[in-house]
């Protein structure tokens, strides 16, 4: 159970405005998708949020169970997966999966092998990361994200990479496993997103700024 506020929030790289003026609170739960074109500032605003980056001006507030979490507790409520994050290339898959799962639960009856058949990676369990395919990569990084026992997935481009096969089982582990999360996502591929409820426009925190 998590919510997220942002007041007044804004980013600013040297003399561009990113976004501006953003006061949103997205419920626990929720499922939103942020959109806009190509370098509109939808990866940006969604560093803000993970607290990669901070923001120029304003704030956002994360709460569970209506306690406010503080900055230095967050990660431990998060998954994210991006185009900019990198996996470990020296790892095989099922070190990495050991790796990531010392520093975050399961979801209740998982199990390294469950995760792996989720995955459609049986066959790769010990091989390194340095030589899975880019769409072996994006299920990997997704799948750390919906079998983690975190209440926030945020997805940058959730279905680079992925062939059909890989949009289908996208789109079936969201319903499998993002129902208890609250999901945000960056996209510009409607097929990506359709099943959330709510779409922002990162454009909007610009034009009604006149920036
Ligand atoms: N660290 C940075 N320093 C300076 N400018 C940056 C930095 N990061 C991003 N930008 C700029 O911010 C703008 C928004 O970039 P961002 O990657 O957030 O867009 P996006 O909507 O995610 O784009 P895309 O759809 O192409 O992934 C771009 O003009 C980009 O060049």
């Amino acid at each position: 159970m998590i919510s997220i506020q942002l007041d007044q929030a804004a980013k600013r790289f040297q003399y561009d405005w990113i976004f501006k003026n953003v006061s949103l609170v997205f419920p626990s739960h929720s499922k939103i998708a942020i959109t806009g074109s190509n370098g509109s500032g939808k990866s940006s605003f969604l560093k803000c949020l993970s607290g990669l980056i901070p923001l120029t001006e304003g704030k956002i507030t994360y709460q569970a169970n209506d306690r406010t979490i503080t900055e230095e507790d967050f990660y431990q409520y998060l998954t994210l997966s991006a185009p900019y994050l990198e996996l470990p290339e020296e790892f095989t898959l099922v070190e990495f999966l050991d790796f990531h799962f010392k520093f975050k639960n399961k979801l209740e009856g998982l199990t390294t092998e469950k995760m792996l058949e989720l995955m459609y990676l049986q066959e790769h369990k010990n091989k390194q990361i340095q030589f899975f395919s880019s769409g072996m990569k994006q299920r990997l990084k997704l799948g750390v994200c919906f079998f983690s026992d975190s209440p926030l997935m945020l997805l940058d481009e959730p279905t680079s990479n992925l062939d059909v096969r890989g949009v289908n089982w996208y789109l079936d582990m969201v319903k499998k496993f993002g129902l208890q999360k609250t999901t945000i996502i960056c996209s510009n591929d409607e097929r990506e997103y359709n099943f959330c409820d709510q779409t922002i426009s990162i454009e909007d925190y610009k034009l009604k700024n006149q920036l």
